[in-house]
């Protein structure tokens, strides 16, 4: 297998979201589920996302990860490697973006580093260096309330300043949309004048190829499923990937019971799950109990077998930005979140042992526990349920055929439980 690109994700979703993208825009793609063990059997790809859960880890953990997975990906050929981001820039002044980039370049030996969050299909734009959700710049959207990383500054120069040792530089919407080569000499100016990164606006997907060209020029970048985007096409448009050959992997139906578990509070999730209440049997755990002890989860399998046989099923732990507040008081901001990640991950292992054979799961960190407790070391990319969430077929699981979706907390229309059974059959 020799790969053309090669991609690290720091967490699940946004690695099947980034395997998504890739593949609809060409590229023969597998998920990984951190470094795959060697006798993994994967098909003939032109790209392998190596998915990590190192966004909300220390950062010298997520250097080492991050380190390890770009050793294995340059074995395997890959040119280019793209660490992807979060969209929403989700770190925090410690990192992990900055001390991750930082490491990925000194082992490239690259000069300068493109970084752009932007993915415009799902309505992240960045202009000026300041990043906005849809009609708001980032420290004005639900981000501001994440419950791991609440973000309070759009500024991307200067959230990326606060966690990398180099100079971060701009190359802004005007030089971007002057070309590849007017990029290009702009980033010769800012790495002589001592810049090692720039954050690059990005507004419309057109921007987004064009920053793909350029990055393609250099070893490494920084970016979310925009920045996939662009590399996908460029590596199409410049011969090295022949588009017609990225067919979808993962297409026949496996039947079994089918359940959700959302353990995202963003407002999406929230709107998400009340829609599913008319749609299917819903449980919302009580998150107080779930982090003092092991009786909710198992009231929660009673009541799962009770329904399963029925139809899908949806258990949530979700609540509101001020019940998150008053849990993270009690018992803090990390333990409240792991707690509530084990229990869910100790309930996918149940449903599975129940013969769920198809299963939905609503936010980052949350799809990590999850698919980490199940031990899927990868996935084949299958059809689109919403931008930037695809049906993902598992890989050398021991559970054998298995189809799921990983859905970024921030993901997805209204309907996204409904929308996406309807293509799980
Ligand atoms: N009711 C709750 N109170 C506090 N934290 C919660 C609650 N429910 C879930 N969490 C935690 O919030 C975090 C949500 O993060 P994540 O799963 O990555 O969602 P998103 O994709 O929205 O970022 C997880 O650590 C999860 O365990
Ligand atoms: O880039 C994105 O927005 C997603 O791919 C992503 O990484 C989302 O993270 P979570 O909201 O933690 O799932």
């Amino acid at each position: 297998m020799t790969l053309v690109l090669g991609c690290i994700a720091d967490d699940y979703t946004g690695a099947s979201d980034l395997a998504n993208t890739l593949t609809r825009n060409g590229l023969r793609t597998v998920q990984t589920i951190g470094i795959p063990a060697d006798d993994l059997k994967l098909p003939d790809v032109d790209a392998v996302v190596v998915s990590l859960k190192s966004r909300s880890i220390a950062a010298g953990a997520a250097v080492e990860k991050s380190r390890a997975a770009d050793k294995w990906l340059r074995s395997r050929g890959a040119s280019h490697v793209l660490f992807k981001i979060c969209s929403t820039f989700d770190s925090t002044d410690k990192g992990n973006i900055g001390p991750v980039m930082d490491a990925l370049r000194t082992d490239a030996g690259d000069n300068i580093v493109l970084v752009t969050p932007a993915f415009p299909e799902t309505g992240r734009t960045v202009y000026q260096g300041n990043l906005f959700v849809g009609t708001v710049p980032l420290n004005e959207s639900p981000l501001k309330d994440h419950p791991l990383n609440p973000m309070h500054d759009s500024n991307l120069v200067r959230v990326l300043a606060r966690q990398s040792e180099t100079n971060i530089g701009l190359v802004d919407l005007g030089i971007v949309a002057s070309g590849a080569d007017v990029v290009r000499s702009h980033l010769d100016g800012l790495s002589e004048n001592g810049f090692g990164a720039a954050v690059i606006d990005a507004v419309f997907a057109k921007d987004l190829e064009t920053i793909g060209t350029v990055a393609l020029d250099h070893r490494v970048s920084v970016g979310a499923s925009g920045l996939g985007l662009g590399l996908a096409r460029g590596l199409v448009a410049s011969g090295r990937v022949n588009a017609d050959a990225a067919t979808s992997l993962a297409e026949k139906p496996v039947g079994g019971a089918a359940a959700c578990l959302a353990g995202s509070c963003s407002q999406a999730t929230l709107q998400q799950i009340a829609k599913a209440e008319h749609a299917m049997p819903v449980l919302h755990l009580d998150p107080e109990k779930v982090v003092v002890g092991k009786e909710e989860v198992q009231r929660a399998m009673a009541w799962a077998k009770e329904h399963l046989g029925k139809g899908p099923i949806l258990i949530a732990s979700s609540s509101t930005t001020d019940q998150v507040t008053q849990l993270q008081k009690r018992h803090g901001r990390d333990a409240a979140g792991h707690a509530i990640e084990q229990a869910m991950a100790d309930l996918a292992e149940a449903l599975v042992g129940a013969g769920v054979r198809r299963l939905i799961v609503a936010g980052g960190e949350t799809s990590g526990a999850v698919v980490d407790r199940l031990g899927i070391p990868g996935f084949l990319v299958g059809a689109e349920i919403a931008a930037g969430v695809p049906v993902l077929r598992a890989v050398g699981a021991g559970q054998g055929d298995m189809v799921l979706a990983l859905k970024s907390g921030n993901f997805g229309g209204p309907d996204f439980f409904a929308d996406a059974l309807k293509l799980m059959p």
